[in-house]
């Protein structure tokens, strides 16, 4: 049973959000931090859960009621697990087409090889600001950088991350498939298991 029937997602990113909506279906009403406040807290922690908790506890702070929120990103083998949790700020805040850019240009000429990279999730729910028990879910997905950009859906670095299961990018794959793959479908796999809804 879920616990509580109202729950804030305490994101910003609007491609993350339909995903996270998608994947919880209609077993709990879902509010987003944004009808709340703008300000975005900021991401100080050095890790996907530190980051999670933080941001879960920001959104519980201004709304009042439980929060999930999902820190995630892009870990490539080749850079030694970079842009990590930097990845949303990997071109310096410029936005995704900014960070899909630089991250091609920085495996320029590098083989398909030393190509392996892995989207992190990790979601972290908070029943309220100071839950001292956060219910905290992983999830990983692993793929390949391309050398150039394929396909439309998704957001992000999607249309970099090749899929090697679907023989396709991640933004080549229809939504409803991205939400039985992904990073994210596999954490909120898991968050759903916890809390005991199907
Ligand atoms: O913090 P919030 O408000 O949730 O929104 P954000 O976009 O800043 O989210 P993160 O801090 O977790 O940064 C995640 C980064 O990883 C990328 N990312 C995460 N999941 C992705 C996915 O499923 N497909 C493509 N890129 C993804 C995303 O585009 C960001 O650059
Ligand atoms: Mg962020």
């Amino acid at each position: 049973m879920m616990p509580f029937n109202e729950l804030v997602l305490a994101s910003h990113n609007a491609g993350k959000l339909k995903e996270l909506q998608a994947m919880l279906g209609t077993a709990v009403r879902v509010r987003s931090v944004g009808e709340f406040s703008d300000v975005e807290p900021e991401e100080t922690g050095l890790s996907f859960i530190e980051n999670a908790i933080l941001k879960a506890r920001n959104a519980a702070r201004v709304s009042g009621l439980p929060a999930l929120a999902d820190d995630s990103g892009l870990a490539v083998d080749h850079l030694g697990g970079a842009p990590g949790i930097y990845s949303a700020r990997y071109a310096g805040g410029q936005g995704d087409a900014a960070n899909n850019a630089k991250l091609l240009e920085v495996l320029k000429n590098v083989p398909d090889a030393q190509r392996g990279a892995q989207f992190v999730c990790a979601l972290a729910l908070v029943r309220h600001a100071e839950d001292p028990l956060p219910i905290i879910c992983e999830g990983l997905w692993q793929g390949r950088i391309l050398h150039a950009p394929r396909g439309e859906q998704g957001f992000g670095y999607d249309p970099l991350f090749w899929v090697p299961e679907r023989d396709c990018s991640s933004a080549e794959l229809a939504p409803a498939d991205k939400n039985q793959l992904s990073h994210r479908a596999r954490a909120m796999a898991l968050l759903k298991a916890r809390l005991g809804i199907a």
